[in-house]
Formats: structure tokens, C-alpha cells, sequence
């Protein structure tokens, strides 16, 4: 984490708005999800706590605090669950389309640093999502660490 985020500069968590953000986002979210043709049939054993541990899961990528892997779970763990799920480039697509769709709605903030920044992580945690889907065993070892993402070649917050 110290090597990404600067001091006196906002992590990505902050600049988004703290945790409540994340927690209504992934909500809002799954709620789509679950109303989606395609996406339906692959959440619908979800659990309750499901949107919950995501939102934990991310918010402490981009910066926020350890819930997700001091309480929750671990990137091992979390890799292991998207493992055999046969996930598509459609699925893949239509899970990023909801997901900016819900940050719109819910007024996320829109500057072309933070925007950037987010997408890119998704890009990235989406894509790693399809891989593991289509293997059965977690190649990483067991405490493999958290990713961490940071406002990148950006650099910064956006300044008016
Ligand atoms: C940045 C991208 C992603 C992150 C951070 C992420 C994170 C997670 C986490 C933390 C869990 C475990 C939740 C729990 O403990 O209940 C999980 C499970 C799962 N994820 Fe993802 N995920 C991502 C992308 C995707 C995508 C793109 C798909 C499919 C379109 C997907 C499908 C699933 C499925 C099917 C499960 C298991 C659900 C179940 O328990 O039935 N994930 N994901």
C-alpha cells in the first residue's frame, strides 16, 4: 500500500467516497445483476454476503481498509471462487457495462483521473476473473497478497 499511495494525496477508496460508496455501489449492482438474462443464471447461488465481501473486496485494493482480507477472506480465496465458472468475454463485458452503468447512477466521482484509475483495475480484476474461471486450481500460493491499485501514470487526483 505505501508504495502506491503518497502521502497528503487521497487513495482511490477516499477520493470515491469511503466505504459507504462501495458498499451502495456493489449493491445497487448485484441488484442489475440479478435482473440481467446473462448474468443471472451465473450469481444466482450467490450469497447474501456475496455483494458485501466484493465491495470489502475492492474498496481495500484501492486503498481502504483490511476488512476484506483480515476478516473475509484472501486473494487466494478469492481467486478460487471464480475457479470452473466458465465465465465469458460476454459475461466479462456485460459485468464491467453494469458496473459503470451503477457508478453513473450513483454519481461515482466522473474526473478523467479517477475514471482512469477505476477502469483500469476493473479491466484488470475482470480479465484475471475470466482466466482463473477456466481452470480448477489456484496456481498462486496461498498467501498470495492483495493487489493494489493506485492512480497510476495519471499520477494524481484530478485539480480543476
Ligand atoms: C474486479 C473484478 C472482480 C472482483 C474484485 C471479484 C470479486 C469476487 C469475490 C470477492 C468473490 C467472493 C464473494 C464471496 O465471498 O461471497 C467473487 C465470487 C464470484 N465472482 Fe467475482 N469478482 C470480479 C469479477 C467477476 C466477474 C467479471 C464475474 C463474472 C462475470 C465474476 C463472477 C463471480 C462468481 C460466479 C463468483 C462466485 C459466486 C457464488 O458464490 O456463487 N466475478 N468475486
Amino acid at each position: 500500500m505505501d508504495n502506491i499511495n503518497k502521502p497528503g494525496v487521497p487513495t482511490l477508496f477516499e477520493w470515491a467516497g469511503g466505504m459507504e460508496t462501495f458498499v451502495n455501489l456493489f449493491d445497487k449492482f448485484y441488484d442489475k445483476v440479478l435482473d440481467d438474462d446473462l448474468l443471472e443464471p451465473v450469481f444466482k447461488h450467490m450469497s447474501d454476503q456475496h455483494r458485501l465481501h466484493v465491495a470489502h473486496f475492492v474498496a481495500e485494493v484501492l486503498g481502504g481498509p483490511k476488512i476484506y482480507s483480515e476478516q473475509e477472506g484472501s486473494h487466494f480465496i478469492m481467486i478460487s471462487k471464480h475457479l470452473q465458472k466458465y465465465l465469458t468475454e460476454a459475461h466479462r463485458k456485460r459485468w464491467m457495462e453494469l458496473l459503470l452503468l451503477t457508478a453513473d447512477e450513483l454519481s461515482l466521482p466522473d474526473d478523467p483521473e479517477f475514471r482512469s484509475a477505476f477502469m483500469a483495475y476493473l479491466e484488470w480484476g475482470t480479465r484475471i476473473a475470466v482466466i482463473n474461471s477456466k481452470t480448477d486450481e489456484v496456481t498462486e500460493p496461498t498467501d498470495v497478497p492483495m493487489p493494489q491499485w493506485g492512480w497510476g501514470v495519471v499520477g494524481g487526483p484530478y485539480i480543476p
